[in-house]
């Protein structure tokens, strides 16, 4: 995505760039050949991880909605890799609770119908990890609409990751999937609450990393 800012024209809000944003994924994802993007994913993340990575790790990554860049091969990659993978349940207050993926469980959860507070984990040996799962993990692999240069993050709006990535540890790297041309040249607005992530892997298989900021909002809370 390029916009240019007119300079005479006001900069659009969050709002209207999620709206725009989220038609340009129905037609990305309309023409994309989703087997081809899992593949990719799931490859540039392997090499995305850190150094320890012939160790096990612990990777934060969420369950794909049908529009979103494809994130079962890169589950079940990770899990053949033998690394942890955790991913998030949404409670009714826009907090994330996470729980372990396991094969064969992908995709079967409604991944954005938002659950009220002490709702117990249904499913056999399922449980809870607790909102500050996050800060055990290696590596964090976040949703988002768009990115920009500066590695601000667009995401449904709901908030929830912004929330969420306060529990992690300031040293683990962020990366959001996006489809190719998802990513962003202009400036996204950034709020105090918006904690910019370090990187974005795109259905090409593209790894980038965003450019180091130092403003206030980085690494906010
Ligand atoms: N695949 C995937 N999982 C994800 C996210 C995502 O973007 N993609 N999230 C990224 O943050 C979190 C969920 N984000 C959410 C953001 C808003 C609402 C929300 O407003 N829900 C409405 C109903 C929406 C509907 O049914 O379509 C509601 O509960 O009233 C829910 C979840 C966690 N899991
Ligand atoms: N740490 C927080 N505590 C409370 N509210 C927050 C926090 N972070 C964000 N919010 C609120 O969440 C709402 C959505 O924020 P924003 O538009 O930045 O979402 P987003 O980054 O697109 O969504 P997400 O993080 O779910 O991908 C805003 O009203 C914001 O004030």
């Amino acid at each position: 995505m390029s916009q240019q800012p007119s300079p005479d024209q006001p900069l659009p809000t969050k709002r209207e760039i999620r709206q725009a944003a989220r038609r340009r994924r129905a037609e990305l994802a309309a023409a994309s050949d989703g087997s081809a993007a899992g593949s990719a994913i799931a490859e540039a993340v392997l090499r995305f991880l850190p150094e320890r990575a012939e160790d096990q790790v612990r990777v934060a990554v969420y369950e794909s909605l049908p529009d979103e860049p494809p994130t079962a091969p890169l589950i079940a990659a990770l899990l053949a890799a033998g690394h942890e993978v955790i991913v998030p349940i949404v409670l009714d207050d826009f907090s994330l609770e996470w729980t372990y993926a396991a094969e064969g469980t992908i995709g079967d959860r409604g991944t954005v119908a938002r659950l009220p507070k002490d709702t117990p984990p249904s499913g056999d040996g399922r449980r809870w990890l607790g909102p500050g799962a996050l800060s055990t993990c290696d590596l964090v692999v976040t949703p988002g609409l768009t990115v920009d240069r500066r590695g601000t993050r667009l995401g449904q709006g709901g908030g929830c990751y912004d929330r969420a990535l306060r529990h992690r540890d300031p040293g683990t790297p962020v990366i959001t999937l996006l489809h190719e041309g998802e990513q962003r040249d202009t400036d996204l607005p950034r709020e105090a609450h918006d904690s910019p992530v370090d990187g974005y892997v795109t259905t090409s298989g593209r790894v980038v990393r965003t450019a180091a900021d130092s403003s206030p909002a980085h690494r906010a809370g």
